[in-house]
C-alpha cells in the first residue's frame, strides 16, 4: 500500500463529457462502518461500502485487533465485532498508509482499552501533525510516544478505565471530535465534545444508530456531543451512499467540458458535505439534485449537471468545514471562471495530505492560472471560460485529491498536463480514470 512506483497520466477531452455514472462510497462512512462493526457484539453488514486503500487500512487495523471482517462474492463486507472494552493488543505496528482519518480515529479507539498499539504511514501521512488527538486523548488518560512534532510512527498505551473529558475544538476537525467520541465509549460516564462550528457529522449519527447514548444540544452556532460510556453496540447493516468529495471531480468535469451533460447518481448530501455543490451554484452552475430521498439515514440525490459560464465568488470562510476536502478542485473551477475568486480561512488545508495551498498554486501557476497564495487561502482570476495553457508536469505530492483537480484541469487545457503519479487516487476513488474515460474523456 505504501510507497508504489510512480503512475504519470495526463488526461484531455476532445469533445463534451456525457452519460451517467456512479462514485465509490463515502470514505468517511466507510471508515466509521468497519470501527463500529467491529466494536458491535454480534454480525453486522456493509453494502457500498469504499474498497480505496484508506479503508482497507482501517479494516487490516481492526482485524489486527480482533474483528472479523470478510467481504462476499457479491461486495457486501460482514463484520463480526468484538464488544467495547474488548479490543485486542495489536501483534504487529498498523499501517495507516496515506489515511489521517484511520489514525486520528483508532488512537482515539485504542486510547481508551488496555492496549498497546503502534501506527505507521506513508510519507505524506508521517508529516501530519498528530498533537491534536494526542492532547485530548492524554487527558484521557492514554500515554504516547510520538515522533518530533507528534508525528507518526508513535505509539500508543491505552488506560482503562479512562478518564471522562469535557473537551473545546480548537481546530474545526471532525477527526478530533470522533477520536474522542470513539474514546468515550469505553470510558465511564460522559464524555463531552464542544464544537463551536460544526464538521461532518456522520460520528454522532452512526453511533446513534449503532445505539450508543448520544445527545447533541445546540447552542447558537456551537454543538454539544456527549457520548454515555461503557456503551453496547448493536451490530447494523450499513448502506454507504456514494462520496460527494468523489462525486466533486465529474461535476466540475462537466461544467468546465464545453458541450457536457453529466447524471451522477446517488452521491451522499448531507448538509456538513455539501458545501462545493452550494458555491458551484452560486456561481452559476446548471446543476440539480434528482430523485432526493434518505439511504441509511443520509440524504442521497443524483446529481444533474451541465457545462456552465461560470461567475468567481468570494467564498464564506463558514461554509469552509463542509466542503474541506473539494478546496483543490474548486481552485480548478476558479481558474476557469469569469473574474476573481477569493477564499480565506483555509489554514487547515496546509496539513492535508500536502500542503493543498501551496501545491494548487504552484501547480495552477504552472498551467497558466492567475494565482496569489495568502496564508489562509487562494486568490484566484479566472481565463472566463478560455482554456488553460498546459504545458506541465504536476506534482501530487501523494495527494489523491491533488491528482484528481489537475487530471480535471488537464480537460480544459491546451497543452497536455502530467500529473506525475496517479498512484496515490487509489486511497479514495479507485475507477476514477475508468469513469473519466467513460464520460468520453482520454487518458495515456
Ligand atoms: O472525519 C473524517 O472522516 C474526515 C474529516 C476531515 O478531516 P479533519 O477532521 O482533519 O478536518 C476530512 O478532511 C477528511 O477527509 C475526513
Ligand atoms: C484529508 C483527507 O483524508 P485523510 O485526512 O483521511 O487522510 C482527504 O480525503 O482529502
Amino acid at each position: 500500500m505504501t510507497d508504489q512506483h510512480p503512475r504519470p497520466a495526463h488526461f484531455a477531452a476532445p469533445g463534451p463529457l456525457s452519460g451517467t455514472v456512479r462514485v465509490p462510497g463515502d470514505k468517511s462512512i466507510s471508515h466509521r462502518s468497519l470501527m463500529l462493526s467491529a466494536l458491535a457484539v454480534g454480525e453486522s453488514k456493509v453494502d457500498g461500502l469504499l474498497e480505496g486503500e484508506d479503508v482497507l487500512a482501517t479494516a487490516a487495523a481492526m482485524r489486527a485487533m480482533g474483528a472479523d471482517i470478510a467481504r462476499g462474492t457479491d461486495g457486501r463486507w460482514t463484520i463480526h465485532g468484538v464488544g467495547v472494552g474488548s479490543l485486542l493488543q495489536p501483534e504487529a505496528a498498523l499501517d495507516m498508509g496515506n489515511s489521517g482519518t484511520s489514525t486520528r480515529l483508532l488512537m482515539g479507539l485504542v486510547a481508551s482499552h488496555p492496549i498497546t498499539a503502534t501506527f505507521i504511514g506513508d510519507a505524506s501521512l508521517s508529516k501530519r501533525p498528530m498533537g491534536r488527538v494526542i492532547e485530548p486523548l492524554g487527558s484521557m488518560g492514554a500515554e504516547f510516544t510520538a515522533s518530533p512534532g507528534g508525528r507518526l510512527p508513535l505509539m500508543v498505551r491505552g488506560l482503562a478505565p479512562a478518564v471522562p473529558i469535557e473537551y473545546r475544538l480548537p481546530v474545526a476537525s471532525a477527526q478530533v471530535k470522533s477520536a474522542i467520541l470513539l474514546a468515550g465509549l469505553n470510558t465511564p460516564g460522559i464524555t463531552r465534545v464542544i464544537e463551536p462550528v460544526p464538521t461532518r457529522d456522520h460520528s454522532e449519527r452512526m453511533l446513534r444508530g449503532f445505539g450508543a447514548e448520544l445527545t447533541v444540544e445546540q447552542d447558537g452556532g456551537t454543538r454539544i456531543i456527549s457520548v454515555r460510556g461503557e456503551a453496547e453496540l448493536k451490530p447494523q447493516h450499513i448502506v454507504v451512499p456514494g462520496d460527494p468529495s468523489s462525486a466533486g471531480f465529474p461535476v466540475v468535469a462537466a461544467l468546465l467540458v464545453p458541450g457536457s451533460s453529466v447524471t451522477v447518481e446517488n452521491v451522499g448530501l448531507n448538509p456538513t458535505r455539501a458545501g462545493l455543490f452550494e458555491i458551484l451554484k452560486a456561481m452559476g452552475a446548471d446543476l440539480r439534485f434528482d430523485n432526493e430521498r434518505i439511504v441509511g439515514g443520509e440524504p442521497v440525490a443524483d446529481i444533474v449537471v451541465r457545462h456552465s459560464t461560470l461567475k468567481g465568488i468570494e467564498v464564506p470562510a463558514e461554509i469552509a468545514p463542509s466542503m474541506i476536502d473539494e478546496f483543490p478542485i474548486l481552485f480548478v473551477v476558479a481558474a476557469l471562471a469569469e473574474g476573481r475568486t477569493v477564499t480565506r480561512g483555509l489554514e487547515e488545508l496546509r496539513v492535508k495530505e500536502s500542503d493543498r495551498l501551496a501545491t494548487m498554486a504552484e501547480g495552477l501557476r504552472a498551467i497558466g492560472a492567475r494565482v496569489e497564495e495568502r496564508e489562509d487561502g487562494l486568490v484566484i482570476d479566472g481565463t472566463g471560460g478560455e482554456p488553460l495553457a498546459g504545458g506541465a508536469t504536476i506534482a501530487a505530492r501523494l495527494d489523491h485529491r491533488i491528482a484528481m483537480s489537475f487530471a480535471v484541469a488537464g480537460l480544459v487545457s491546451r497543452d497536455p498536463v502530467t500529473i506525475d503519479d496517479m498512484a496515490p487516487v487509489a486511497t479514495s476513488f479507485p475507477g476514477f480514470t475508468d469513469m473519466l474515460v467513460g464520460l468520453g474523456a482520454e487518458s495515456a
